[in-house]
């Protein structure tokens, strides 16, 4: 026999005894390890099949009793789910074969019991010699029945208690399988735990009864489920292992058994499902199979964990050694080798407890704490905080380090390593925070200008509006920002900014030498000719034939990169580091950082300007029906006048009689009054809306023209010295400002931040709401404008609170150039 592995499934072989015995085709070797078949070849064909085998397993039974079985398969399993090891023992034959007598035995003979009730014994036994730790021992016993699951340990009194069992299902929690709804039974004793195995098999009787099935049916599970916990250590870890005693259904062939109705039914799902298992074992035993996938039947999904693998499994494979059965026994060998190809390499199954794992952490922090401020003290460094810093103090760490890079504190004092920590995050936020700026200045600086920006930005240094919003001031309405009045071409400057920052950044850096600067502002001396009309030099251009030539290399491209950077810097004979007017500043903002901004205005006025233009109909309309109603009333008074000079008519009943003339007029008269009435009713309703919407239009052309500021003064408030727009000093306000904005959504987002930690279970549901908002929040921004719905609407009202609106504000009146039409009203 060759070498076998440890590290396989066991696989054992059990005979049925009989008195026909088939000795001369079926052979159990010297050894008790071999059986050889011979099958005699058909007389009256050709036969090509095979007739001759030699199974080998780790032990083959030939008229053995229930202990001896029980000790040469089992014994050795179940004493290692105590220490911890999942384990598997199934018996697997054909009908008759002998499974059940096997696994559960006589259970009224108790020399005759099988594998299950001897496994409690030995069990209980086992754990009252371990006297170092405790053992909690739960049962569950499971049917598998058509593909069906059903609790065997729950009370079954009619066939639809039966039939609500098939409510179980399995489920997986990190790679150990479990069936949920399935009922885990506490038992103390071996005789609590014989009791559960009993209810059981009488429920399984029952079940039996009520669905007509009958016996060797279904696959039954026979689970124990064993922790562990040390009593000598106060470990948080603990064991908990699984032991399944599986008895499956017969694996006879539905043609022999020519089974009919729901017998085939039965026969064709145990089949199906005992060639998934055969699948599963030979996927498992495959080392190159990738595809383990065991959720093709109920058996082996609730196997997953316990063939091979981390599991000890045993496999004791039934044969009934008789001629008429020598198929089913050949096909059980088979089955039965394959299963000795899986590889099995048990490991303890650990698990951390965590109320334990956190007792112990306090205790060992506690300790550490005592440590360190026994070290502090020996170092005489008292009150030394070992907290996490506040916020408060995060902040102050900031400004120190600002201080500090500025020049006016010499120290940043740290007294332990999260301030350590502290400073370095703030040092590197700072770090980025200029890098960003230095690059944006720098990007803003060199922004190509047209004549007119320059022209208007000679005659306006000062915080001018009308420069950027003609016909407006600040907080006032009917400015144009749509950028009809300047900054043409802004469009096409921001194309060429790429290229304008990079020859900006070079001629920096060539201008610490007057010539290299001259350099780099001249066209080249071989110029295509081409080359002109395909970029024409700005009017502003100047070439400057005196500087040092950039030398005959100089290509097309080249030139016409120094010809847009001279536009920046040579219009207007100005020098190269004069920030740009702020009409032409304010258009780049608009196309920049302050686009979304100034989407949202525009699209508020957009609608606003619908809204007018509805309303300015609407009175129209309102007018026109008014005038109508006048006609119609002179008419109708006219009518009355004549009928009354004519006298009264009246009927039977005393009412006046008119004619019909004058019926249409009043009725014409009374409908047109209604048409008045709704319409009014609804220019009212539009009137306050166009108010909301004014109002809004409003407040984003204050908040588009404060970023300006903001904007502006931080991008050119240390060219004071070559004309900028504002003083140092309102720009570090302006600068503060922006920073204040900032340090607000920083704070909002820490304060989020340490609520979750000190409630770690709902982190998931707040950051998630956390992340939500801010998606509406960009979506508002990008998307569209807040509100292109009506202003009533939630999302008005979301948006609003995005840009900071105060919607208790008092609302502006809308008529102030005149041009609406009010209605007439009586
Ligand atoms: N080793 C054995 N010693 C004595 N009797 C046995 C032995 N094996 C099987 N039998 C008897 O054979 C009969 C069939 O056995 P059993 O019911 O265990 O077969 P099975 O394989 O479980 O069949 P099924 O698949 O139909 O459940 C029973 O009456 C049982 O007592």
């Amino acid at each position: 026999m060759p070498p076998r592995s440890a590290n396989k499934v066991k696989v054992y072989v059990r005979t049925r005894p009989t008195t026909s015995f088939a000795s001369d085709m079926l052979a159990i070797g010297p050894d008790n390890r071999t059986v050889g078949i011979h099958r005699a070849p058909s007389q009256n064909v050709v036969d090509n099949k095979i007739n001759d085998w030699t199974f080998h397993f780790d032990g083959v039974y030939n008229n053995v009793n229930q202990e001896e079985i029980f000790n040469a398969t089992a014994k050795d399993v179940i004493t290692r789910t105590l220490d911890g090891y999942n384990g598997t023992i199934m018996c697997y034959g054909q009908t008759g074969a002998g499974k059940t007598h096997t696994m559960t035995g006589f259970t009224e003979s108790y020399s005759n019991r099988g594998i299950i009730p001897r496994t409690l014994q030995h069990l209980y036994q086992e754990i009252n010699s371990r006297q170092e730790f405790s053992y909690s021992i739960r049962i569950a016993y499971l049917e598998i029945y058509n593909d069906q699951m059903c609790d065997l340990l729950r009370t079954l009194d009619t066939q639809s208690d039966y039939q609500q069992q098939q409510q179980l299902s399995i489920g997986e929690d990190s790679g150990l399988v479990y069936v949920k709804g399935l009922s885990y039974r506490l038992a103390n004793s071996e005789e609590e735990a014989l009791n559960l195995l009993f209810e059981g098999e009488t429920n399984r009787a029952i079940g039996q009864h009520v669905l007509n099935k009958q016996s060797s049916r279904s696959h039954c599970l026979f689970t124990i489920v064993i922790e562990r916990r040390s009593l000598v250590s106060s470990s948080e870890k603990y064991t908990m292992s699984k032991l399944n005693l599986v008895d499956l259904a017969g694996s006879e062939r539905l043609a022999k058994t020519n089974s009919e109705g729901i017998t085939k039914r039965e026969a064709t799902f145990i089949n199906k499902s005992l060639s998934f298992l055969e699948q599963a074992v030979i996927n498992l035993s495959d080392k190159k199979s990738n595809s383990h996938n065991c959720r093709s039947s109920k058996l082996t999904h609730a196997l997953k964990d316990s063939i091979g693998g981390r599991c000890m499994t045993v496999m004791i494979a039934n044969i009934w050694p008789e001629l008429q059965q020598l198929e089913e026994t050949i096909s059980t060998l088979r089955f039965a080798s394959r299963m000795m190809c899986v590889p099995a390499e048990p490991t303890i199954n650990e698990v951390i407890d965590p109320i334990k794992a956190i007792e112990t952490y306090k205790r060992e922090n506690k300790l550490l704490r005592e440590e360190l401020a026994l070290h502090d003290s020996l170092a005489r460094r008292h009150s030394v905080p070992h907290e996490t810093l506040s916020e408060q103090q995060i902040y102050e760490i900031e400004n120190q380090c600002r201080k500090f890079i500025e020049g006016s504190l010499d120290d940043i004092e740290v007294k332990n390593l999260r301030q350590i920590q502290a400073v370095f995050n703030a040092l590197r936020n700072i770090c980025r925070t200029t890098e960003k700026d230095a690059e944006k200045k720098c990007r803003d600086r060199y922004i190509p200008a047209d004549k007119q920006g320059y022209d208007q930005q000679d005659g306006h240094k000062e915080d001018d509006y009308s420069e950027i919003m003609p016909g407006s001031s600040r907080g006032g309405m009917g400015g144009d920002l749509d950028g009809q009045n300047f900054g043409t071409g802004a469009k096409d400057q921001r194309g060429s900014k790429e290229s304008l920052l990079k020859m900006a950044r070079n001629k920096k850096q060539q201008a610490t030498t007057p010539a290299a600067a001259v350099t780099t502002l001249k066209p080249p001396a071989t110029q295509q000719p081409g080359a002109k009309a395909k970029s024409p030099p700005p009017p502003g251009f100047k070439p400057n034939g005196a500087g040092p030539q950039r030398g005959a290399t100089t290509d097309e491209e080249q030139f016409s990169q120094v010809k847009e950077a001279s536009d920046v810097v040579d219009t207007k004979d100005q020098p190269p580091n004069t920030p740009p007017g702020r009409a032409v500043a304010f258009e780049e903002f608009k196309q920049g950082r302050g686009s979304n901004l100034n989407k949202i205005y525009l699209d508020n006025k957009e609608i606003t300007a619908v809204k007018k233009k509805q309303f300015t109909d609407l009175a129209r309309r309102i007018n026109q029906t008014k005038g109508e109603i006048d006609e119609t009333r002179v008419k109708a008074e006219q009518k009355k006048n004549e009928r009354l000079s004519m006298g009264e008519f009246l009927n039977e009943n005393g009412e006046t009689i008119i004619d019909e003339e004058e019926y249409e007029l009043i009725s014409k008269l009374q409908d047109l009054k209604g048409i008045y009435r709704t319409d009014f009713d609804e220019w009212k309703s539009l009137k306050s809306e166009i108010s909301y919407c004014q109002n809004l239009v409003n407040q984003c052309q204050n908040r588009l023209l404060q970023e300006f500021d903001i904007w502006y003064n931080d991008c050119y408030s240390n060219e004071n010295t070559t004309g900028g727009p504002d003083d140092l000093t309102s720009s570090n306000k302006n600068n503060n400002d922006s920073r204040v904005y900032d340090d607000a959504a920083e704070r909002f987002e820490r304060m989020q931040k340490e609520l979750l930690l000190s409630d770690l279970d709902s982190m998931p549901f707040r950051q998630a709401q956390m992340k939500t908002n801010r998606r509406h929040v960009f979506d508002a921004a990008t998307a569209q404008g807040p509100w292109k719905q009506a202003p009533s609407t939630t999302v008005t009202t979301n948006s609003a609170h995005y840009l900071g609106y105060d919607e208790q504000e008092s609302l502006p009146s809308l008529y102030t150039n005149g041009n609406q039409q009010k209605p007439m009203v009586r």
